[in-house]
């Protein structure tokens, strides 16, 4: 997974002209959550929703479906759209953090997780982080174009301890932005 990963930032990052190597050795260096989520069936799954709407807090998530069952739905033009599994396949995900690195260029879309009506579905999660001495902003070459930074800039501690004492009812992203 951390090869994935440093791998996908490091394609995202030269696609934007940034310090790609740098932005890379941060996710070689950073902390990985693994979340596993099962989701029973589920008799009424039109009155059920298995993981409510938000976007991820990590830098990028990687994200396994086991068994070839549906279940991610990402909002896309105010619709949601399923995720349909490819065997084998990871779903790889942008987390906030991407987007206040990129100034907003990639965006953390909202998704959700449903129920199925007959079977259990379970997926692997994993939130992927830069490591902890890197300052979540948007990236130096942003500032130095003269481009005006959109989101604050905050270290890792900082940004996690504002994720984890927020208003439920407030978005996370928009108390970020300048
Ligand atoms: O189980 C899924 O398909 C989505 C899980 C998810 O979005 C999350 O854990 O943040
Ligand atoms: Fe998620």
């Amino acid at each position: 997974m951390r090869k994935v990963a440093t791998s996908l930032v490091r394609s995202m990052a030269m696609a934007l002209e940034l310090e790609a190597q740098e932005i890379s050795d941060a996710y070689q260096e950073g902390l990985y959550e693994v979340r596993t989520t099962l989701y029973p069936p589920c008799p009424e799954p039109e009155r059920v929703i298995g993981i409510t709407q938000h976007a991820d807090y990590s830098g990028i998530t990687l994200l396994l479906e086991c068994g070839n069952i549906p279940g991610l739905q990402v909002l896309k033009d105010g619709q949601w759209v399923t995720v349909i599994p490819v065997d084998g396949a990871i779903v790889a995900n942008i987390g906030h953090i991407m987007e206040i690195m990129s100034n907003g260029i990639y965006k953390a879309p909202d998704h959700r997780a449903m129920v199925n009506r007959f079977k259990e579905r379970r997926s692997i999660t994993t939130f992927c982080f830069p490591s902890s001495s890197v300052k979540i902003g948007p990236a130096k070459e942003f500032t130095k174009s003269g481009t005006p930074p959109l989101y604050r800039t905050l270290t890792y501690a900082e940004y996690r301890h504002i994720f984890y004492n927020r208003r439920l009812d407030v978005s996370f992203i928009d108390m970020l932005k300048l």
